[in-house]
């Protein structure tokens, strides 16, 4: 099975452009002030346009309001919502019901502990992300470009499909594909050549290097 590709953090039409041509199935991107891929709502509705039809278009935001959440839908009118805070599952759950789009909910690992935390979104989100937990005093919650010991998600097999993240590169996707049995893949930082800025040579390597990896486990039904 072809691993799923989502490129996170774009706000720029020319990555944007390079994700989609590189195969990427699905772009993010970052509705958070402290970000250096925070994208503003004009931008944000400009990308959304350029993207619609061609890739799944995913809107991440960090324990958001709801007058921020209904902001984002309105100008990116995202097929997918990510959430990359401390939303519960309950919370994850009712907002895509109230906007009627997919959701995908980062967990932070750095211990066995996280895994098992994250299986309570298990049926409350129609996908997971399994990130690396931020360091301690980090100004992102995400994003940080380091990854965690994959050996901890090796035998993580949850109803819903799931993607790996966190320091993901060209060099490095095809062995995590292949040593966690992920369902896709999401990267940012080890596809920028500065934080906030798309290498577009380095897109299409990343693209092209995760095809090369072998998911194991199916894509679930929502
Ligand atoms: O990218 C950010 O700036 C960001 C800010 C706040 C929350 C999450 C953020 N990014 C998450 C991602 O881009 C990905 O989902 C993932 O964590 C990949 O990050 P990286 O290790 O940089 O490839």
């Amino acid at each position: 099975m072809t691993p799923l590709v989502k490129i996170c953090g774009l706000s720029t039409p020319e990555s944007l452009d390079a994700a989609i041509a590189a195969g990427a199935d699905m772009v993010g991107f970052v509705f958070f002030a402290r970000s250096p891929r925070h994208i503003d709502f004009a931008t944000a509705r400009a990308l959304g346009r350029r993207a619609r039809g061609r890739a799944t278009i995913v809107a991440l935001t960090v324990d958001a309001d709801d007058a921020l959440l209904s902001d984002v839908v309105e100008a990116l009118d995202p097929d997918m919502l990510q959430f990359h805070g401390k939303e519960s599952p309950e919370r994850v759950a009712a907002i895509g019901a109230l906007y009627g789009r997919r959701t995908l909910k980062a967990v932070g690992v750095a211990a066995p502990d996280d895994l098992a935390a994250a299986g309570a979104y298990d049926g409350a989100a129609d996908f997971l992300l399994i990130d690396a937990k931020p360091p301690k005093g980090a100004a992102l919650p995400g994003g940080n470009g380091l990854p965690f010991d994959w050996r901890l998600a090796r035998d993580f097999a949850p109803r819903r499909p799931w993607l790996l993240s966190g320091g993901l590169a060209p060099d490095n996707v095809a062995a995590a594909i292949r040593a966690t049995g992920a369902r896709g893949v999401d990267v940012s930082s080890g596809v920028e050549s500065a934080p906030g800025v798309k290498d577009e040579t380095r897109i299409a390597a990343f693209v092209a290097a995760a095809r090369t990896g072998l998911a194991r486990t199916p894509l679930g039904a929502k």
